[in-house]
C-alpha cells in the first residue's frame, strides 16, 4: 500500500524504514547486533577504535589494519585552526552542542569540492575517518573556547580514548578512568536506527554530503528525548542532591510523576520494558567511581533510588543515558560536554549510515495523512479577508 491508503504509525512506531547490514537491535535476545558482534561483547572486550572500524568497514582490523587506522587518527587530530578560530566568534553563551555542531559544518569547506561530493563508500570512509579524527578536539575545544579556558592540542602519543578525555579536562587521566571513558565512547558507537541516524540518512538520500548528514545527526540527537537525556540526567540527580539528597529522592520522583512530567534517562522506543544492555553494562562502573568526587557516594544512593522507583511506578527501566550521565560527572566532565561526546562516539556509525545510504540509494519521500481543510479559496480583489 502507498499513499493516502498506507497505514499512519505516529512518531514511525513500529515502521521498517530501511535495510541494513549494520546493526540491529534483537529485542527477543536482548542483544544489540553490531555487524555480526555482541555490541556489549565488544564494549567489553575490545577498545573503542577497533570497534569504530568494524562499524565503518564491516569487520573487525587486523593488527596492520588498526596501526594504519590508529596512525590516520592521530595524523588527523588536529582540526584546521581556522574552524577554531571561527569557534571564537559566538557568543559565549552559546551552548557547546551548537558549536561541535557549527565545527562539523564548517570542516566541510576543507574538503576539495570533488572529495565532498563525491558519494562512493571511499570516498565517504575517507572523509568519515578524518571527521572521527577530528572530533574530540573539536568537541572539547568547543567548550574551551565558550567557557574561556585554554584550548588543547590532541597528544599523538596518547589513544583515542585518553587523547579525548586530555583535552576535555587539561590532565593526562589514569588507567581506570580511560577505560571506562572508552567502554561508554563504544556502548554510543551505533544503535540501529534512532532518530539521528535516521536523520543522517534522510539527509544522505538526497546524494547530499556526509558533513550535512552529521550535522543533522547532531541537531537531533541534542534533544532532550534523545541523546540530550544524559545531560539532563546529571542536572536532575544534582537537583535531588541539592535539595536534600537521598531522603527527598523517592519523593522528588513521585511529584513529577504525579505532575506527567519525564524523567529522563528512562524509557526506549525499542526497549521500553526492557533494562537496555549498555545501561546494564555501564551500571557497574558506577560504584568502581563513586569515591572520585566526594558527592560520589550520595549521588550512586540516588542513582539507586530513582531507579527503584521508576521500575514500581512505571515499569520503565534506564536507557544508556542513565548510567553516563552519572559516569561523566564522577569523570569530572563538565555536563555540557556529555551529549557533544556521544555525538563525537556515534560518528563511525553515521558514516557508516550514509556510506549504505549512498550505496543503496533511494530518496526518501513519505505521504501524508491530512487533516487540514479543502477547498479554500482566496478572498476576491477589494472583499473582505
Ligand atoms: C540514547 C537515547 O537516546 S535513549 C532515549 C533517551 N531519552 C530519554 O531518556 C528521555 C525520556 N524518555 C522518553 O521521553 C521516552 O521514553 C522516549 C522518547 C525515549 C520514547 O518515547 P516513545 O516511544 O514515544 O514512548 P511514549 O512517549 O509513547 O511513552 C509510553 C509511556 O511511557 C511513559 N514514559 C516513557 N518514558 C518516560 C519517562 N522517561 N518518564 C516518565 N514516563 C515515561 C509515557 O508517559 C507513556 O505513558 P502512558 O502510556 O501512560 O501515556
Ligand atoms: O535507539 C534509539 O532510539 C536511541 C538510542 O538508544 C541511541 O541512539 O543509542
Amino acid at each position: 500500500m502507498s499513499g493516502p491508503d498506507a497505514p499512519y504509525s505516529p512518531g514511525l512506531e513500529g515502521v521498517i524504514a530501511t535495510a541494513t547490514s549494520i546493526s540491529y537491535r534483537d529485542v527477543d535476545h536482548e542483544q544489540i547486533v553490531v555487524r555480526g558482534y555482541d555490541l556489549i561483547e565488544l564494549a567489553r572486550r575490545l577498545d573503542y577504535p577497533q570497534v569504530a572500524y568494524l562499524v565503518i568497514y564491516g569487520h573487525l582490523p587486523s593488527a596492520d589494519e588498526l596501526a594504519v587506522f590508529e596512525q590516520a587518527l592521530r595524523d588527523q587530530a588536529e582540526p584546521p585552526e581556522a574552524v577554531l578560530r571561527m569557534l571564537e566568534l559566538m557568543p559565549r553563551a552559546a551552548e557547546v552542542m551548537d558549536a561541535q555542531r557549527t565545527a562539523i559544518s564548517a570542516l566541510a569547506g576543507f574538503e576539495a569540492p570533488d572529495e565532498l561530493r563525491d558519494t562512493t563508500p571511499d570516498s565517504n570512509a575517507r572523509k568519515g575517518v578524518r571527521l572521527l579524527a577530528r572530533m574530540p578536539a573539536i568537541t572539547a575545544n568547543a567548550y574551551r573556547i565558550l567557557r574561556g579556558l585554554p584550548t588543547q592540542r590532541p597528544d599523538p602519543a596518547l589513544g583515542f580514548a585518553e587523547r579525548f578525555l586530555q583535552m576535555i579536562t587539561g590532565r593526562r587521566p589514569d588507567p581506570q578512568a580511560a577505560r571506562i571513558f572508552d567502554m561508554t565512547l563504544t556502548c554510543y558507537v551505533e544503535h540501529e536506527l534512532p532518530n539521528s541516524t535516521f536523520a543522517a540518512r534522510v539527509i544522505a538520500s538526497t546524494l547530499s554530503d556526509l558533513y550535512g548528514a552529521v550535522a543533522g545527526a547532531a541537531a537531533s540527537l541534542k534533544g532532550p528525548l534523545h541523546g540530550g537525556a544524559n545531560e539532563a540526567v546529571a542536572r536532575m540527580l544534582l537537583d535531588i542532591l541539592e535539595r536534600g539528597g537521598a531522603s527527598i529522592a523517592e519523593a522528588y520522583v513521585m511529584e513529577r510523576l504525579a505532575r506527567k512530567e519525564r524523567i529522563m534517562g528512562f524509557g526506549h522506543r525499542v526497549y521500553m520494558r526492557r533494562y537496555d544492555p549498555r545501561a546494564y553494562l555501564l551500571k557497574d562502573a558506577i560504584p568502581e567511581l563513586a569515591d572520585r568526587r566526594p558527592e560520589g557516594p550520595e549521588l550512586y544512593r540516588i542513582y539507586q533510588i530513582v531507579e527503584r522507583v521508576m521500575l514500581r511506578e512505571k515499569g520503565l527501566y534506564p536507557n544508556t543515558d542513565y548510567p553516563v550521565g552519572l559516569i561523566y560527572y564522577l569523570l569530572d566532565i563538565p555536563i555540557e560536554l556529555d551529549t557533544p561526546i556521544f555525538l563525537a562516539a556515534r560518528t563511525p556509525g553515521l558514516v557508516a549510515h550514509v556510506i549504505e545510504q549512498h550505496a543503496h540509494n533511494r530518496i526518501f519521500r513519505p505521504r501524508v495523512l491530512y487533516q487540514g481543510p479543502r477547498g479554500l479559496r482566496p478572498a476576491e480583489e477589494g472583499a473582505p479577508a
